[in-house]
């Protein structure tokens, strides 16, 4: 089977081809791929199908149903198999990938995610905006992280996030743990954020990410902390430091638009799994 590594500010991903969608892509294989010592090693998977060949396996939700018009589709899973509705890092990986395999001419098109279509433009200089919809800001959440009480907003991209302002450099924050939720206030799970502005106009993040563990970046959770630290009503240009690079985000009235780097490093052929 063949296979594609990529990354977007060090959230890396395997990247398997599939057009017409005949892999078995179960947990286990998934699980196995993303293992870092006895697999490729990926905080994630992206699988590249036909949005057709997706929708004879797959039905979308209600408010997906915008994908349904794509040609192509992120089958995103995260590092432990499970489903994600949309990653922020992967799409742009995914768009790089795309264009250069030939499958699309660069530019601007759509990419079918779990959380609906989102328009991609792929630039020359290897960077990579994607409109990421509005992210909806649902009010305040808890979590206990490496021994502290944290609150943050809840935010939604597509996917749920809790983005907790911090007062201290998030250097020094603990990760290392499943941080620990109120499943009533998050039924699915939920990807946490620690951020602080560091300079006008500039945060610094980092994340502990649902089925991942903690990563070098999530450009969702870039997109949640831009959200969390803009006040109601208001627009705003942010720049998010996190461990693996740096995104600017675009925020106003018709949603927020999520800009930063895309790299595909290797190609290769999978000899088992
Ligand atoms: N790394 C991604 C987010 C991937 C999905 C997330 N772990 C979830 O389960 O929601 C990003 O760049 O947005």
């Amino acid at each position: 089977m063949r296979f594609a590594k990529g990354h977007g500010t060090e959230n890396d991903f395997v990247i398997l081809p599939d057009p017409d969608g005949l892999l078995e892509l179960g947990p286990a294989t998934v699980a196995a791929l993303c293992d870092r010592r006895a697999g490729i090693g990926g905080d994630g998977v992206l699988r590249v199908v036909r949005t057709t060949a997706l929708l004879k396996t797959e039905a979308l939700t209600e408010s997906a149903r915008s994908a349904e018009r794509t040609e192509w589709f992120m089958d995103y899973r995260n590092a432990d198999g499970s489903l994600a509705e949309m990653c922020g890092n992967g799409i742009r990986v995914f768009a790089r990938y795309l264009v250069e395999s030939g499958l699309q001419d660069a530019g601007t098109f759509d990419v079918g995610t779990r959380a609906g279509a989102r328009p991609v433009t792929v630039e020359a200089d290897g960077q990579v905006t994607v409109d990421m919809g509005v992210a909806q800001k649902l009010g305040t959440g808890r979590v206990r992280l490496g021994g502290a009480d944290l609150s943050g907003e809840r935010v939604s991209v597509g996917n749920p996030h809790l983005a907790c302002p911090v007062g201290t450099p998030v250097a020094g924050v603990d990760l290392s743990e499943q941080p620990a939720v109120d499943p009533g206030q998050f039924p699915d799970g939920v990807n946490v954020e620690v951020f602080r502005e560091v300079a006008p106009g500039t945060l610094e993040m980092r994340v502990h990410e649902r089925g991942s563990g903690e990563t070098r970046s999530c450009g969702t959770g870039i997109v949640a902390v831009a959200a969390a630290a803009t006040p109601a009503g208001e627009g705003a240009t942010w720049r998010v430091r996190v461990p693996g690079g740096e995104c600017t985000v675009f925020l106003d009235a018709e949603g927020a638009r999520l800009r930063g780097p895309a790299v595909i490093v290797a190609e290769g052929e999978i000899r088992t799994m």
